[in-house]
């Protein structure tokens, strides 16, 4: 083992935290890679959503993945997350677990978070409480604020509040939270549940140009110890935190590479028509 490996292993959540720890599932990551994607399939009344599919994300890498609407980002999260069955293909976390065998609520179980464009928080409840019931619900107990955290579940809340930058927010009402600090919030809530992958769709969407930044920020911190695949058509926001990006184009791998590559590619430019994608 490596001395990077050795301090992660050491450094991972759940021996950190204890309690994370029958959420943890050893994923071999032997080969690096995380995640592992191919020849997948997916036709919708015969038109190819997903066509002959590869991708490889590596442990611990922040990976960006772009293309025009309709080109199967959304249909590739679907069916790495169990939502939608594929026609064909595979799809391994790490070398030897088949996330085609399970179902979504496995796939979640086994550490692979995924957040939407749209902010789903409980607007009603704190930011604290939003934390605390994510927490519990991943316990797989009937979530309830009455029950009482122990210190090391508080102190793990901390951490996470401190991650997502709103510790000073922590008393006040999640539906009072600017659109950012939604997006913030609901990372935390996934970061509760102590995700070793991350699908993030169109995080900054609608933000600011700060929280925007704070976002890149964010995302980029989380890589490394987590692996965070971000969806975006925001290609500012790309270029900031993307080291790899992949394109997709008719449900296939365009191209993949730096953000300067893929702005040289000669395929891409064909594809976007000489515009910048
Ligand atoms: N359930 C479905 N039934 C029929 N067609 C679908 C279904 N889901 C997706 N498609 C089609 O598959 C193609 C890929 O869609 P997908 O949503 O994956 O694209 P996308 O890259 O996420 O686009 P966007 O950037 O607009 O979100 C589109 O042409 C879409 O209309």
């Amino acid at each position: 083992m490596s001395l990077l490996e050795t301090t992660r292993e050491v450094m991972r959540r759940d021996q950190v935290w204890p309690f994370l720890q029958d959420h943890e599932q050893q994923v071999d990551i032997s080969h690096q890679v995380l995640l592992y994607v191919e020849g997948l399939n997916l036709s919708f009344d015969g038109f190819k959503a997903l066509n002959d599919l590869n991708l490889y994300i590596n442990d611990g890498e922040l990976r960006c993945l772009i293309g025009a609407n309709g080109a199967g980002k959304t249909t590739l999260m679907d069916v790495i997350t169990g939502k939608t069955r594929c026609d064909s293909g595979m799809v391994y976390f790490g070398q030897s677990i088949n996330l085609l065998d399970k179902d979504e609520a496995e796939i979640a179980q086994l550490g692979i978070g995924r957040k939407f464009q749209k902010p789903t928080v409980f607007e009603a409840h704190t930011v604290m409480d939003n934390l605390e019931l994510s927490l519990k619900s991943n316990k797989s107990v009937m979530p309830t604020l009455l029950a009482t955290l122990t210190s090391e579940e508080y102190d793990f809340i901390d951490e996470v509040l401190e991650t997502i930058g709103l510790k000073g927010e922590r008393m006040m009402l999640a539906g009072s939270l600017s659109h950012g600090q939604k997006q913030w919030l609901e990372i935390g809530m996934l970061l509760m549940a102590n995700p070793r992958l991350l699908l993030v769709d169109e995080p900054v969407a609608g933000m600011t140009v700060q929280e925007g930044e704070r976002t890149a920020e964010l995302l980029t911190s989380l890589a490394g110890e987590r692996t965070v695949v971000v969806v975006e058509h925001d290609m500012e926001f790309v270029r900031s935190i993307a080291r790899t990006v992949t394109v997709l184009h008719q449900g296939s791998v365009l191209a993949e590479g730096s953000m300067d590559e893929i702005q040289n590619n000669p395929d891409v430019i064909e594809v976007y028509l000489g515009e910048a994608p």
